[in-house]
């Protein structure tokens, strides 16, 4: 009970958790506090320590630091309240899906039904082929139903949705809103922004092993997100030839150009300047700042394609 209370009652916390890897520091002195019943949405790059930090916050490796989970240590914590679907996971070809949820039920004294829990990754109707028969997609549920077996409290979620096409990403997203509806809390990764900012009550963005922003979506978009934007079709338009067109700032990215800081109201002039100053667009899209703006601005990344402006 001393733990639940140095934590306030905190599903998760996180201390100033430190992990090296020889010489590469996966996590520099992160501090995270989830309350019960959250949503955590944990972004970042490649390598930025997502997967470091689920796998300290779950005592699957050591870290300097203090970690609590529903109150103790991760290696004291009853098993039965925690699920873990990890990045990597492999179970046997040879199994169907039914025996891959039958076996992680067996883990536990308690379990939920097999049935219920291959309907709610929707592979009720494949049950019963072998898991190397399955589509990569479906693959991927069969995973993220061993870790809904023991109806955890705390569910750790690591890329969930990798590989799973849009209908099947929104039935996983219906199950989290559920469990998140019923408490259970959940610390997702992802690298779907949309994904993150559509489930998370709040969202943590991991660089280089820190956590550089914690908030809401909606904090953070105000925060980071920058002003409403233009995004051009033109592949083949030079993204000085629009800046000087329009004296605003004119970015690269995916291969559309941005012209940052529009307001809708301005949109019909902008695009009679560019149809004036000859500048071939395909379309539009007038756009609202999102989490994927914060997290271009955050990490960096919005600066490789290189920025041409005032
Ligand atoms: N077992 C390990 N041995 C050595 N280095 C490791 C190990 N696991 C992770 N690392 C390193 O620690 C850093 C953080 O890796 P981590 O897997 O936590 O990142 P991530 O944010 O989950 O990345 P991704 O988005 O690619 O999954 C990286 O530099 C990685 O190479």
């Amino acid at each position: 009970m001393a733990e639940v209370e140095r934590w306030g009652g905190a599903a998760l916390v996180a201390e100033d958790v430190r992990k090296r890897y020889g010489d590469t520091v996966a996590l520099d002195g992160v501090s995270l506090s989830i309350p019960a019943g959250e949503v955590f949405g944990l972004v970042g790059p490649n390598g930025a320590g997502k997967t470091t930090l689920v796998r300290t916050l779950t005592g699957t490796t050591r870290c300097e630091g203090s970690i609590g989970i529903l109150g103790s240590a991760p290696g004291a914590v009853d098993a039965h309240r925690v699920g873990l679907l990890p990045q990597s996971f492999n179970p046997a070809d040879r199994l169907t899906a039914r025996e891959l949820i039958a076996y992680y039920a067996g883990l536990y004294d308690e379990a939920r039904p097999v049935d219920a829990v291959l309907d709610d990754v929707g592979l009720a109707d494949d049950a019963d082929t072998w898991y190397e028969n399955l589509s990569g997609g479906q693959q991927r549920r069969a995973c993220v139903g061993t870790a809904l077996v023991n109806d955890p409290d705390v569910l750790f979620l690591d890329e969930p949705t990798t590989g799973i096409d849009p209908a099947g990403r929104r039935s996983l997203w219906s199950l989290i809103d559920g469990l998140a509806a019923g408490g259970t809390t959940v610390l997702l990764t992802s690298h779907s922004m949309a994904e993150v900012e559509r489930l998370a009550d709040r969202v943590g963005l991991l660089r280089d092993g820190s956590l550089v922003a914690v908030g809401s979506p909606d904090e953070l978009i105000v925060e980071h997100g920058g002003d409403s934007h233009l995004l051009l079709d033109a592949p083949s338009v030079d993204p000085a030839a629009v800046s000087a067109a329009l004296d605003a700032e004119v970015t690269a990215r995916d291969g559309r150009l941005v012209v940052r800081n529009v307001a809708l109201a301005d949109v019909g002039a902008i695009v009679a300047d560019l149809e004036a100053a000859g500048v071939d667009f395909d379309s539009f899209t007038w756009a609202e700042p999102s989490l994927e703006d914060v997290y271009l601005q955050l990490t960096g990344e919005a600066m490789d394609d290189g920025r041409v402006g005032r």
